[in-house]
């Protein structure tokens, strides 16, 4: 097992899996420019380390993140915003197009730029306790990491607005059952779900992987016929691979070396 701590986030590689921690716990992990790069690095990192097959993101402490460091707000003309969004986006981008899958582990709050982050991930799984929403309208401003983007296509622009216009913090209950989270567990189990649910999702074809999380992120942003034309153009790719024909022949001659 590796680990290693930067200023602002820590990992801990436990191959197949890349555990990636907001490591401002006494800030509820605050987002500042920093924390922007490191969070890259050790993405970019994980991305390129052929041992890391799932990428996991989680919190350090009692919230996933509580969102931008507002304290950093005063001094933010609006130049500085527009550089600032543009680094927050930027790595919101980035970690929804990684060709490996990353889970967002959400272990309290994820609010504002915490479930901008989470919502670039490929799946959300949060404990019974844990609460999401966009407050950033109590602010007199508005998701500036990609939220008014992503929530919609996640939720529905209805529940989207709702939850913009109010700025309210919903259970993860709740974030379920309108399609923000995909499971809620309890919080003792947590890690040991997000483990499970990670190892198996490790345990499949990585091309494959990498050809979904593509064809579903570039299809819904294109026609339908474009995506259904992407997807058999990649899927009939899919056979050249040596993991595939590993896998068709052991599926095929499963029954044969059976007494
Ligand atoms: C998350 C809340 C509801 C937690 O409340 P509570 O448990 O009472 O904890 P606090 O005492 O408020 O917080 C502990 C500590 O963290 C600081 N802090 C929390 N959130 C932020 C933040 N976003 N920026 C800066 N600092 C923050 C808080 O000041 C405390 O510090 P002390 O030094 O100990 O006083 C509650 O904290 C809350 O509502 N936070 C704000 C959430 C929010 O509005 N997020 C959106 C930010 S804008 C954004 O993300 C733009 C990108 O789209």
């Amino acid at each position: 097992m590796t680990r290693e701590k930067m200023e602002t986030v820590s990992m801990k590689k436990e191959a197949p899996l890349g555990w990636i921690y907001l490591n401002r716990p006494e800030k509820l992990n605050v987002i500042n420019e920093k924390m922007i790069d490191e969070l890259r690095q050790l993405v970019e990192q994980m991305e390129k380390d052929n041992e890391v097959r799932v990428i996991i993101i989680t919190g350090n402490g009692k919230a996933f993140c509580a969102g931008a460091d507002i304290s950093h707000f005063k001094t933010l003309n609006p130049e500085g915003a527009w550089l600032f969004a543009k680094k927050g986006r930027e790595l919101m981008d980035y970690i929804e197009n990684v060709r490996k899958p990353v889970i967002a582990m959400i272990n309290g709050y994820a609010l504002g730029g915490g479930l901008e982050i989470a919502m670039a991930c490929d799946i959300r799984i949060a404990s019974d306790d844990s609460q999401v929403g966009l407050p950033e309208i109590t602010l007199g401003i508005y998701p500036g990491f990609g939220g008014t983007q992503r929530l919609p296509r996640l939720v529905g622009k209805g529940k989207a607005l709702e939850m913009m216009f109010t700025g309210d913090r919903i259970p993860s209950m709740e974030a379920q059952r309108i399609g923000l989270i995909e499971r809620v567990v309890p919080k003792e189990k947590l890690e040991e779900e997000t483990r499970n649910l990670a190892m198996k999702i490790a345990s499949q074809s990585q091309t494959s992987l990498a050809e979904i999380k593509l064809l579903v992120n570039k299809g819904t942003d294109s026609s339908l016929d474009a995506g259904l034309n992407m997807e058999s153009l990649g899927w009939s790719l899919a056979f050249t691979t040596e993991e595939a024909k590993t896998r068709i022949d052991q599926f095929l001659n499963k029954g044969k070396n059976k007494g």
